[in-house]
């Protein structure tokens, strides 16, 4: 279980990035931190592996302030999925993947054979193995971001816009994927975008934040939806412009539901 209790981040140049967040994330179930460009979504994760160190407040997990656990070892215990991969261009994919177990000790060759393993979990032809991270499309690449993410086995995955830079198929492909591995491996997901069709669709949770690293709101999908907390909200998730507004209609003898543009959406099962 992770919790942030009271925490709030002031960098030296005085910007506040986060606000007095008091959030509790469950465990094995993707919590998506979502809002937009500058919100303190990317500063809240890292407080996690203690890439930031909050000014208030203390960051826990079971129970244990992270601020009394060596950062080194606890990110090397915690997984770390960036934008773009975060690769290193002059590995093979298989030592990019097996880069933190070798750090930890971990005999190359155990943690190259795992490193296979784990791309056949990721869902990479293990022929890709002896390639350069510019050899491969931008999917993969993302791919063996998630496999290195989960070379230590971590319980705790934390991935920063792990999806951004690909197309909006290969990006759907990237979340059924997450969605399929996290039904095998029930991690606790800590999931940043700025995307919100991608934050309901990848969350048991979503919390929304706004300038300044503020939470104003923090539920399920269907809660957030049906109730948006205020106007901010509403707008943001488009239900204000009536975006995400479905309607009946009848064709043939036949309800479907259309969307705000009047595209078939579904049929309703009565
Ligand atoms: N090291 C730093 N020093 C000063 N200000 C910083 C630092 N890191 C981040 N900030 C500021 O803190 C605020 C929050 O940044 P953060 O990266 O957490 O936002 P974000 O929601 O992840 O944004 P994005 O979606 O653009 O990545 C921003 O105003 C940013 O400019």
């Amino acid at each position: 279980m992770i919790e942030f209790r009271g925490v709030r981040k002031q960098f030296p140049d005085g910007t506040v990035a986060v606000e007095r967040v008091d959030l509790t994330l469950a465990p094995r179930s993707i919590t998506v931190l979502v809002g937009s460009s500058g919100s303190g979504k990317t500063t809240l994760l890292r407080m996690v592996n203690r890439m930031v160190d909050p000014s208030e407040g203390q960051v826990r997990i079971d129970d244990v302030d992270v601020a009394s656990v060596d950062p080194v070892k606890l990110r090397r215990s915690i997984g770390y999925v960036m934008q773009n991969g975060g690769l290193l261009p002059h590995r093979r994919v298989v030592d990019n993947i097996a880069t933190v177990p070798v750090l930890r000790g971990e005999p190359k060759r155990a943690a190259r054979a795992r490193a296979l393993e784990l791309m056949d979990t990721v869902g990479l032809d293990r022929s890709l193995a002896d390639k350069y991270p510019s050899q491969l499309s931008g999917g993969q690449q993302q791919r063996v971001g998630v496999a290195r993410g989960l070379a230590v086995d971590p319980n705790i995955l934390l991935m920063d816009e792990p999806f951004g830079a690909v197309d909006p198929i290969v990006r759907t492909e990237l979340q059924d994927e997450l969605l399929r591995l996290q039904r095998d491996l029930a991690k606790t997901v800590v999931f940043v975008t700025h995307d919100v069709d991608e934050a309901f669709r990848l969350g048991d949770r979503v919390v929304i934040l706004r300038a300044g690293g503020v939470v104003v709101q923090d539920g399920t999908p269907a809660e957030i939806l049906a109730a948006p907390a205020d106007e901010f909200v509403g707008d943001f998730i488009g239900a204000d412009r009536g975006r995400r507004v479905l309607r009946r209609a009848n064709v043939g003898g036949r309800e479907i539901v259309v969307d705000a543009d009047g595209r078939p959406a579904g049929v309703l099962e009565s």
